[in-house]
């Protein structure tokens, strides 16, 4: 059995509260949303058939401890658990970033799984699944992805009815390039949310760069 991807990569983490750190990343293929903002359509589709040893393999080379799981959607091959589960038992620690569509309970409790709810304006956020927000563990991450102010009350809304995480482990993102990022700071401090501003540093530093 082999996972399809898209790329791997080294690159400073530019989300998350790892934000900062050098990071492996392992980009599977695939997709089943197709949100109106997506940075990274080309994973949506194809990738390179992979045995886990390589996989590990690949991310060894990097040499840092910190690997992530993106995509694409993860979840929707059936061999990503297992992968996770090797990244841990080698002692990796391991960030998993999610749609929310698929059940998180899948993965290893061990890894930090960073768990998207799509908001109106992605097109998408009739497809999240409301209970991925009860089987979350403390150390995990809550992300909305904000476009506009319809969006905000959205993420505002849904954020205050979160209790499985502390509120700085729920981040608050613009759009790249569409939300002004003062603006959602603004808004985030007219009602005094306790949550988390999140830019992608990524993309201050490389713009939009395929696999940085
Ligand atoms: C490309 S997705 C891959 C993982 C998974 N499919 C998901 O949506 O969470 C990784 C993260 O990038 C975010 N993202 C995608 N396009 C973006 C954009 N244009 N601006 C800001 N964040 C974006 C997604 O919302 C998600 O949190
Ligand atoms: N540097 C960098 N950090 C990231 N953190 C999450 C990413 C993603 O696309 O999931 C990402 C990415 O594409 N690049
Ligand atoms: S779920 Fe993630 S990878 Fe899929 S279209 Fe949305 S942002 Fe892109
Ligand atoms: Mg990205």
């Amino acid at each position: 059995m082999s996972l399809h991807v898209s790329e791997l990569f080294f690159s400073i983490q530019g989300e998350s509260l790892d934000a900062g750190l050098a990071c492996a990343f392992v980009r599977l293929a695939g997709c089943n949303l197709c949100c109106a903002y997506c940075d990274t359509a080309y994973a949506r589709q194809g990738g390179t058939p992979m045995e886990i040893p390589e996989i590990l393999d690949r991310v060894a080379r990097f040499g840092c401890s910190l690997v992530e799981i993106t995509g694409g959607e993860p979840l929707l091959q059936k061999e990503t658990p297992l992968l996770i589960q090797r990244l841990l038992s080698v002692g990796y620690r391991v960030l998993l970033e999610t749609n929310g569509t698929q059940n998180i309970g899948l993965v290893d409790k061990s890894c930090i799984r960073i768990v998207d709810v799509k908001c109106p304006s992605s097109g998408e956020s009739e497809k999240n699944d409301a209970r991925n927000l009860d089987r979350l563990a403390a150390h995990d991450q809550v992300k909305f992805v904000i476009s506009d102010r319809t969006d905000y009350l959205f993420a505002k809304k849904t954020a205050g009815r979160i209790t499985a995480v502390a509120p700085g482990h729920i981040l608050f993102s613009t759009v790249h390039g569409v939300l002004d990022p003062a603006q959602l700071a603004h808004w985030m401090l007219a009602d005094g949310l306790p949550v988390r501003l999140h830019l992608q540093l990524h993309k201050i530093l490389w713009g939009e760069a395929r696999g940085k």
